[in-house]
């Protein structure tokens, strides 16, 4: 036999709008606007003219998204599909100089706007123009204006020609998504086309799919959690409801009037939704809870008020869910994440990284169609991979029948209200602090938000108080709010184990006792 053959594939959204044109597409709550896949379609062909002006001088070309979860998201993501682009979702909350050192480690040849991100994405430009690759910046208003600026001239006019369709294949790079890891430098995650497919795949057999489904994406498409939806949805041929940003309030409204029927939330937004007096209506099939793991009072909460709750465990680099519990195990086998999706592979192995009994504790390694080729540098795909697949990090344990549970998540972590922060990122900054001479920066917890950032300092000279306005001050202009400590104390020396690596522990113990807070 010779070589297999690769089998080109149009674009995901082409499929689907050949097959159910006149169905809802989207729905965006904040102006009623809705979108029939044929509609979108057209929206689509319209931005992939507009990429198809840039300039583009290497055969794979990225672009970079700085928007936040709208309509536009939608489009861009699906442009970036048919013109054989690769898009980097970038955090709308982060700073101008974290933004900067995403995209020059990406090298986009657009960073891609919304009129409110302008301002931001010219400023994030203008930090790495001193590079030869400085990127256009390419505005996108949203798609029922029908109007788009700056590089868009095809845009609006209804005899455009359709861009030929680029030819997909499974392993072709349609995303690279950071990550916060635990070692200072956010983690750039290659997604193929395949990862995410299989992921969507997977997903519709542990929730399953009712065609006149309704998907409330209220969660940020930056985010895997948030754009998960938006891939499965368009696979199936479902609708999703986009809501600009979660609201108890509002969220509670737009889950009863537009008769949603699933929702992926992280868990400080389903205890505020509760903690509002939300319940469920009966067309709700499904709340997939993930990004962080749900305590068991806020489990027994939903079970308490019939919300249908699957707790999932996922990360970036298996394009969202590993495994995922049903309401139904969720009350029989507590705590558990349930096993993982069809085709996912999950195996428990020591510190020699040798498979143990079910039971037994370990570090969690998943393999399967969902996992990433790689990081974007090579050297940490290489530190990340073994034998059984990509080690996660997270200690756990499966019982006889593979359903997981997650003790804890990558361990130094910080997980505040959904996102991550990695606390070397935000050490590294505080060290750059000329009155600090050294910190700890742990995860608190926080009833809101499940954690909050803590730091405890060390003062360049110990007999100087640090001015923590001065620290404060410091920290906003690097940081990004969430990643801001919010309680901050002071100590002549950081606490250390026997080893001498800083006591994480002890040095939580030092900020409850000491907490200033922020
Ligand atoms: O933890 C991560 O990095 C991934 C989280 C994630 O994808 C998610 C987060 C919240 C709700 C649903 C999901 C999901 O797996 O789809």
């Amino acid at each position: 036999m010779g070589d297999p053959v690769d089998w080109p594939t149009r674009d995901l959204l082409s499929h689907r709008t050949a097959a159910t044109p006149q169905r809802t597409a989207l729905i965006d709550d904040e102006t009623g606007a809705t979108w029939t896949f044929a509609e979108l379609d057209q929206r689509v062909d319209q931005v992939a003219h507009a990429l198809e002006t840039l300039e583009i001088d290497h055969g794979q070309p990225r672009i970079a998204v700085l928007m936040d979860t709208r309509p536009a998201f939608v489009s861009v993501f699906f442009a970036a599909m048919r013109t054989g682009m690769t898009v980097v979702p970038l955090n709308v909350r982060e700073t101008a100089s974290e933004l900067a050192a995403k995209v020059e480690r990406t090298a986009p040849v657009a960073v891609v706007c919304e009129e409110a991100t302008e301002s931001a994405a010219l400023e994030v430009t203008a930090a790495v123009e001193s590079t030869a690759t400085a990127p256009t910046v390419l505005t996108v208003d949203e798609p029922a204006r029908e109007r788009t600026r700056r590089l868009c001239p095809a845009a609006g006019s209804d005899t455009a020609p359709s861009v030929d369709p680029v030819s997909l294949e499974r392993d072709d790079p349609l995303v690279i998504m950071f990550t916060s890891g635990t070692a200072g430098e956010p983690k750039a995650v290659r997604l193929t086309v395949g990862n995410l497919v299989a992921s969507a795949t997977a997903s519709a057999f542990r929730l399953g799919v009712d065609p006149s489904d309704r998907w409330l994406c209220c969660l940020p498409m930056y985010h895997m959690g948030g754009l998960a939806p938006v891939l499965r949805s368009t696979l199936y041929g479902t609708t999703v409801v986009i809501q600009r940003s979660f609201d108890r309030h509002e969220t509670a409204r737009v889950l009863d009037e537009y008769e949603i029927t699933g929702v992926s939330l992280v868990p400080t937004m389903c205890k505020r939704l509760l903690d509002a007096g939300w319940e469920p209506t009966a067309d709700l099939r499904f709340v997939l809870l993930g990004g962080a793991p749900a305590s068991s009072e806020l489990l027994e909460r939903c079970r308490a008020t019939d919300v249908p709750v699957y707790p999932t465990y996922g990360m970036t680099e298996t394009a969202s869910q590993i495994a995922t519990a049903t309401p139904a195990e969720t009350a029989s086998h507590e705590g558990t994440v349930g096993q993982p999706l069809v085709f996912t592979d999950v195996t428990v192995v020591d510190d020699d990284g040798e498979p143990v009994s079910a039971g037994e504790l370990g570090e969690l390694v998943v393999s399967g169609p969902t996992v990433t080729p790689g990081y974007l540098e090579a050297a940490r795909t290489n530190g990340a991979v073994g034998e059984y697949g990509l080690h996660t990090g997270d200690v756990g344990y499966a019982d006889e029948n593979g359903r997981l549970w997650v003790l804890n998540r990558r361990s130094d972590r910080i997980v505040t209200g959904g996102e991550n922060v990695d606390p070397g990122e935000v050490l590294e900054t505080i060290r750059a602090h000329p009155a600090v001479e050294d910190a700890a920066v742990v995860g608190l917890d926080d009833p809101e938000w499940g954690e909050r950032v803590g730091a405890l300092l060390v003062p360049e000279d110990s007999r100087d108080r640090i001015d923590l306005e001065s620290v404060r001050s410091h920290c906003e202009t690097r940081l990004a709010g969430f990643k801001r400590p919010k309680t901050i104390g002071i100590a002549d020396a950081l606490p250390r184990t026997a080893s001498g690596t800083v006591d994480r522990e002890a040095a939580r113990d030092r900020l409850r006792e000491t907490e200033t807070d922020v």
